[in-house]
């Protein structure tokens, strides 16, 4: 068996407020293995990135891990009391984000800062190694002049190619996982298709794993093999994205879809009324129960068990769809109202 690349196990993150704890991250479990590209998906508000910043040491001041563990490449990273994520930085765990300044360094030419991870994370390679390694690693995301983009400024570069660059500065330390946070999000409809094809070598050639985070369901159905739909801070629902998409069992992730225009092409699109509910720690049952038209009592009273096929394939809801109900039913079709 693989070992996995990312294991979150019963990750809990929570936030102190002067009067009350806010629960940011609640009860999370995901795998991955090396070479697996899983999407989380989720409005607004839902956790998405505060997850991925737990895992590279960025939570703000007063967010902290209350219960579980990380553990990349086997190795224990983060869990109540201790974070090393610090060391996975850059060098195991590699970050894209949505806005490519926040990758990049206005005021260093790209050269300097390939170079700076490679010595950090690359420990005693040669000046000639990381020239070859930089160029190499450039004209993979598909820059066909890397000399003159290695001596230029990020602003001296187009919004396409400074988002190109944050990704080869996450791969130049050949990491074993990829996070990219709404990456794609401020591009082009077309330099948004190139980054995901791009993405999809990177992980077919480097055998990465991928977390890709998202608010588009029908870019993640594009290029992930598994999807984590959030709600609340918690995974709703896991499993693969074909399973997800065509036969969704949480009410919620069936309204994500719904509200998803192409995917309704031939029935009405439908937002899901309300919000998100503030989850304190004192917050009982079901997270989406007010906003549900499924709810119960029963769904207020305790906390959600997880069901179905596991960790892999699974949700958290005790009236889920069924099959026979979920839009699976019709392939294709418009989702039915949940
Ligand atoms: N330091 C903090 N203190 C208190 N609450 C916080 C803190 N950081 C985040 N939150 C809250 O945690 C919740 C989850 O936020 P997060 O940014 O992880 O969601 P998200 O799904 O990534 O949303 P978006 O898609 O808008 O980025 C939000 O309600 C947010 O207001």
């Amino acid at each position: 068996m693989t070992a996995s690349a990312l294991q979150i196990e019963d990750l809990r993150i929570e936030a102190r407020l002067a009067d009350d704890t806010l629960v940011l991250v609640d009860g999370l479990d995901l795998e991955l293995a090396p070479g697996e590209i899983v999407g989380v998906v989720g409005e607004s508000g839902s956790g998405k990135t505060t997850l991925v910043r737990s895992l590279i040491g960025l939570l703000d001041k007063n967010v902290t891990v209350a219960r579980g563990a990380v553990r990349v490449g086997g190795e224990q990273v983060l869990a109540p009391g201790r974070d090393t994520t610090a060391s996975v930085r850059g060098g195991a765990i590699g970050t894209v984000f949505q806005d490519a300044s926040r990758s990049l360094n206005p005021v260093l030419k790209v050269r300097a800062q390939l170079r700076e991870l490679l010595k950090a994370h690359k420990r005693g390679i040669s000046k000639g190694e990381a020239e070859e390694r930089m160029r190499t690693v450039l004209r993979r995301m598909q820059i066909d002049d890397p000399e003159r983009v290695l001596g230029s400024y990020p602003h001296q570069l187009s919004g396409g190619q400074r988002q190109r660059v944050a990704i080869a500065l996450a791969v130049v330390s050949e990491p074993q996982i990829v996070l990219a946070d709404e990456c794609t999000t401020a591009l082009d409809v077309t330099t948004q298709a190139e980054v995901v094809a791009l993405f999809r070598e990177l992980v077919a050639e480097l055998g990465v794993a991928l977390v890709f985070v998202t608010h588009d369901l029908l870019l993640a159905a594009d290029l992930c093999d598994r999807v984590v739909v959030m709600y609340g801070g918690q995974a709703a629902e896991i499993g693969p994205t074909r399973r997800v998409l065509l036969d969704p069992r949480h009410p919620y992730s069936a309204g994500l879809l719904a509200a998803v225009p192409s995917w309704s092409a031939d029935g009405p699109i439908r937002g899901i009324e309300g919000s998100a509910p503030r989850v304190t720690g004192a917050f009982t049952g079901c997270r989406f129960a007010d906003r549900c038209p499924r709810a119960t009592e029963e769904c207020r009273a305790a906390a959600i068990p997880w069901s179905g096929g596991g960790e892999r394939d699974g949700y958290r809801c005790i009236h889920p769809l069924s099959p026979a109900t979920a839009p699976g039913a019709s392939p294709g079709g418009p989702p039915v109202t949940v």
